[in-house]
């Protein structure tokens, strides 16, 4: 597994043949990338987790950052096998405590994500987690967030790219590392 070549592990192939791809959801002309079948098969979801376990655990990151919906279903895991705390990324409204928000544009519309004020600090070595990058908005939210609290953002993860909507391009320079691209 690479930030770029999604061949390389025999795992990969395996986790690609498990996600559903539902035409015009949750609006006509989106492919929407249903990840909800991959957990469904215990090997194809243990191997998601695990292929980025590898790659993470000897990287000193002390936090992940996991984007909802679909960032809590990785991120936990991922964040417990390597010994990092996680940290929820949360639609408007949601977490009870002090927060910080940034605002972004979605393929199918506009959001915003909040954080907890003092969930993560100063120095923190943060890895984002969520299911796929499309336009990158919301990975771009996330980095912000992070970075206003002097956290590192030392990559970003998940499972799916969509490379033509071009996301990376808004990771400010932060790596990206994902398993299936759809093109
Ligand atoms: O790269 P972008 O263009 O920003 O899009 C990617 C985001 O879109 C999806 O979430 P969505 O906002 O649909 O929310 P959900 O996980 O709560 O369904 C997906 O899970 C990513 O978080
Ligand atoms: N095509 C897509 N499939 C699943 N989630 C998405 N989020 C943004 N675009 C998406």
């Amino acid at each position: 597994m690479s930030g770029n070549k999604q061949d390389e592990d025999p795992r990969i192939n395996g986790i690609k043949t498990k996600i559903r791809v539902v035409p015009d959801f949750p609006k006509k002309g989106i492919m929407f990338q249903d990840i909800t079948t991959v957990l469904l098969d215990p090997k194809a979801f243990k191997d998601t987790i695990d292929l980025f376990v590898e790659r993470y655990r000897d990287k000193n990151i002390s936090v992940v950052a996991g984007i909802e919906a679909r960032g809590f279903i990785f991120g936990p895991p991922i964040a417990l096998a390597i010994g990092a705390k996680f940290v929820p990324l949360r639609k408007p409204k949601k977490l009870p405590g002090e927060t910080i928000f940034e605002e972004y544009e979605l393929e199918y519309g506009n959001d915003r994500l909040e954080m907890h004020v003092g969930a993560v600090e100063a120095g923190d070595r943060a890895l984002v987690v969520d299911d796929l990058i499309a336009t990158g908005g919301t990975l771009c939210a996330a980095i912000n967030l992070l970075e206003r609290v002097g956290a590192e953002v030392v990559e970003c993860a998940c499972v799916i790219e969509l490379p033509e909507l071009k996301g990376r391009q808004r990771l400010k320079g932060k790596p990206l590392c994902m398993l299936v691209e759809y093109r």
